[in-house]
């Protein structure tokens, strides 16, 4: 059974004349590919917020994580340094991909070419309450590989 679809407006900037809009790649994928509004070619170990021509309204309640395509990441090193971008409900500006270049070639990324996923989210929001004590867990402050590799 699938959730239903929330509605998220999204107007293309100048220079996302033309771009195909982010889309289900298969029926039930969980992101929608996003392309690329512009040429740029990234260095080994270069990083560059990728413009993607469009600019987003998210309903409140929900962001949209932006996350790196698998293919760019086993086959190029091509991945999102922030992964997942967060892109905030209330975001006006364009929607940008950080991409990061960890391989060893020259990576070049072409108007029009996927190169990130997005995945819309709810989110819960949260306020911390300051306490003196915590409850105890048999956990306690174990962590960081505490049960073992
Ligand atoms: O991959 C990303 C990550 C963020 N953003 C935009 C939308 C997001 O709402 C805003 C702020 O992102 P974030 O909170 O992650 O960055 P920050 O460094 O905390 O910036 P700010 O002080 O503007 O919140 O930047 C993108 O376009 N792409
Ligand atoms: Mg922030």
């Amino acid at each position: 059974m699938s959730s239903p679809e929330i509605s998220i407006s999204l107007k293309r900037l100048d220079h996302g004349a033309g771009l195909p809009l982010p889309a289900y790649a298969t029926a039930h994928a969980a992101g929608l590919d996003v392309v690329s509004a512009e040429d740029v070619t990234l260095a080994p170990g270069a990083r560059h917020a990728v413009a993607t021509g469009f600019a987003i309204a998210i309903p409140e309640g929900y962001e949209v994580q932006v996350r790196p395509r698998s293919g760019l990441a086993l086959k190029h090193g091509v991945t999102c340094l922030n992964t997942p971008g967060t892109i905030d409900a209330d975001y006006r500006g364009e929607v940008k991909v950080i991409l990061a270049n960890l391989g060893a070639e020259p990576f070049e990324v072409k108007r029009g070419e996927r190169i990130a996923q997005l995945v819309p989210a709810a989110v819960q929001r949260a306020a911390f309450a300051e306490v003196k004590e915590l409850d105890e867990t048999a956990r306690g402050a174990g962590g960081f590989g505490s049960t073992g590799r």
